[in-house]
């Protein structure tokens, strides 16, 4: 007798017991009331490795969440960590949330302050400048949102942060790499909390390794509610460490920041040369902004014929709506309608409808 076939039901039902779905996210509270992005800014810390923004949350938002978060389930990390990772006492959350990581980023200051595009309160630098900083154009924040509740006693010892490879959702999906981390602190000792500073150690200059100078001191940040610190992490991260918390409770949401490199743009058959990002398709579509919130009217910021970017092949740039539909490619607020909307404003219709571009002009990404 042949063996019994599965019904399509049960063969599902083999799939789903062998991986369960992941749990839902949590229905996280709106992030209001927040102070107006005018009256935040960057502040740089130890330039090129700590900057922070002060009050990115208000003491509002971080109480409700607090309240929040309590509710949760956390799980208390064991204190024998796996054979090199730092020793990590503290209870927490993790769940890949990509829209709550795009809440996080663009419901909030951080990326405006981030891109350079809020009209203060940013670093005063080129693109050039700002893509080496973060360590490239950063598109958002990683998915994987960490909570941590320090209790009294509990710590994170000294360790160094690496950079992850992850995938920022989306149509289609975007792969990314993590070069800073966000911690955005929620308590301080203004609600209790004393103690938990995340405290760096700047290496010792190289001629300096061997002489018995004292090393150099090390760099305390201390917990202030709503303050967002975003530290270099990978290859050049500063060994650093969560202070043990000697009074009350601390909370943190960790996140990372997330650049595109060349090599994924190029395996999405996308080229960049120093200036310039161009899509190949046989389709069409388009050429994307980039980075797109420097060009909030594309078709302003297209190069005039005859540059030397017509050597690239031609593409019939047709009206960005239709990125919104039914891309090759797109990020960020292009794949949004409202967005896709607002350059229909009167003040387009200069242009022609269907104009026919080859590429549209960019800073530099590093590789
Ligand atoms: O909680 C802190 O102060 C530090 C956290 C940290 O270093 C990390 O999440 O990697
Ligand atoms: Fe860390």
């Amino acid at each position: 007798m042949p063996p019994k076939k599965k019904s399509k039901s049960e063969s599902s039902a083999v799939v789903k017991s062998s991986k369960p779905p992941p749990p839902p996210p949590p229905n996280w509270p709106a992030l209001q009331p927040l102070i107006p992005a005018s009256d935040l800014s960057l502040h740089e810390l130890l330039p090129g490795q700590i900057i922070t923004v002060p009050n990115l949350w208000t003491t509002t938002l971080c109480k409700n969440y607090v309240s929040f978060l309590s509710s949760l389930p956390l799980t208390t990390t064991p204190g024998k960590p796996n054979k090199g990772d730092a020793v990590r006492v503290n209870d927490r959350f993790q769940i890949d949330d990509a829209s709550f990581a795009e809440r996080l980023w663009s419901g909030t200051a951080l990326k405006n302050l981030v891109l350079g595009l809020a009209e203060y309160g940013t670093l005063d630098l080129s693109d050039a400048e700002r893509n080496k900083l973060w360590g490239g154009q950063v598109i958002g924040l990683n998915p994987n949102i960490r909570v941590y509740r320090y209790s009294t006693g509990q710590f994170f010892d000294q360790h160094y942060d690496d950079f992850n490879n992850v995938v920022i959702p989306g149509s289609p999906a975007m792969p990314a790499r993590t070069t800073w981390t966000l911690l955005l602190y929620l308590t301080s000792p203004a609600t209790g909390c004393i103690g938990g500073e995340t405290v760096f150690y700047p290496e010792p200059a190289p001629r300096n390794k061997k002489s018995k100078e004292p090393p150099p001191e090390p760099f305390v940040v201390h917990l202030e509610v709503g303050l967002a610190l975003l530290h270099r992490h990978g290859a050049d991260c500063m060994l650093h460490e969560g202070r043990p918390v000697l009074e009350g409770e601390k909370w943190v949401i960790r996140s990372d920041l997330c650049i595109v490199t060349h090599a994924q743009l190029r395996s999405r058959n996308i080229d960049i040369d120093n200036k310039a990002l161009v899509i190949h398709s046989s389709t069409v579509m388009g050429i994307v902004p980039f980075p797109l919130h420097h060009h909030c009217h594309p078709p302003r910021s297209l190069p005039h014929s005859g540059t030397r970017l017509l050597t690239y092949r031609r593409t019939i740039f047709t009206e960005l709506l239709t990125l919104g539909d039914s891309p090759p490619f797109h990020l960020g607020d292009l794949t949004e309608r409202s967005h896709s909307r607002a350059l229909n404003t009167p003040d387009d219709v200069s242009y022609p409808s269907k104009p026919v571009y080859d590429c549209l002009v960019v800073p530099s990404i590093p590789t």
